[in-house]
């Protein structure tokens, strides 16, 4: 039984006159990892902000059709965009730790949003974070160091915990290893694993291998068009479409 998180219907993305999403239409579920891979160029980082409404910070980028999460239309007026990216958080390319001590880091998006209590509360919030996010142990006895000191692995888990601290529901990956060694990269997969059982997680990657590590469900992306959806191992095995064929067997990307 499928368990629905997100809803696209018929999305299309313009920058200024140039179309850049042509009419794509998903179902994304809970406790699966979604990955979207495609050449470069093909959308997948634009469809994946719209997701969070990411691309209202781009001047003329402009989203329309309809996404929905757990049913409700994510660009109504109502929607605060604000609240929205903490329901639906983003890891960005490259780690962007805020130039704050590592407690501080976490402590922030919990913060503005009012979610603790005082500073006992806080505590327990920044201790289940990083201990989500595989780095407790790592930084417990250094919470007041700068985030930015750590290495660029533990960074970037810094920011899936900051992720975490709001308790979203979805977690949008954006190319999340490709400024990692392969040994942080490994880290950062078995992450996705865990945190798969209490969010919906969509990762944008370049990389197909990884794609097939983590995901459970692929979407294939080419020139703005979704191409093919569907279980992660028919994708790679069984393809439907001869340009997703091609594709993963490397005739382009
Ligand atoms: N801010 C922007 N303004 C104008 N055009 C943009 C902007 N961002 C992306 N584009 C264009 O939209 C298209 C899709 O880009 P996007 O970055 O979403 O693709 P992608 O599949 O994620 O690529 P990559 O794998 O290289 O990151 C490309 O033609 C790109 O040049």
């Amino acid at each position: 039984m499928t368990d629905i998180k997100l809803q696209a219907r018929n999305v299309d993305v313009y920058y200024g006159q140039k179309k850049a999403i042509d009419n794509v239409s998903i179902d994304i579920d809970n406790g699966l990892v979604t990955a979207f891979i495609g050449p470069s160029g093909c959308g997948k980082s634009t469809f994946l902000r719209s997701l969070n409404r990411m691309n209202d910070t781009i001047a003329d980028a402009r989203v329309t059709g309809e996404i929905l999460l757990d049913g409700e239309d994510i660009y109504a007026a109502s929607m605060d965009p604000v609240a929205l990216r903490a329901r639906v958080g983003m890891v960005f390319q490259k780690p962007n730790p805020f130039p704050k001590s590592i407690y501080e880091n976490i402590a922030y998006g919990p913060r503005i949003h009012g979610l603790a209590q005082g500073k006992a509360d806080m505590d327990v919030i920044v201790e289940k974070s990083l201990t989500q996010a595989g780095l407790w142990n790592e930084v417990k006895d250094r919470l007041n160091d700068p985030g930015t000191a750590l290495s660029g692995g533990q960074q970037q888990r810094l920011c899936i915990a900051r992720a975490v601290a709001v308790s979203p529901e979805v977690i949008l990956m954006d190319e999340p290893c490709s400024a990692l060694d392969p040994i942080a990269t490994a880290r950062i997969e078995e992450l996705i694993d865990d945190l798969r059982q209490t969010y919906a997680i969509v990762i944008v990657t370049h990389s197909m291998q990884q794609a097939a590590r983590v995901s459970q469900r692929t979407a294939f992306f080419h020139l703005g068009v979704m191409v093919e959806y569907g279980e992660t191992s028919e994708i790679f095995t069984n393809p439907r479409e001869a340009r997703t064929k091609d594709y993963i067997t490397g005739r382009y990307g």
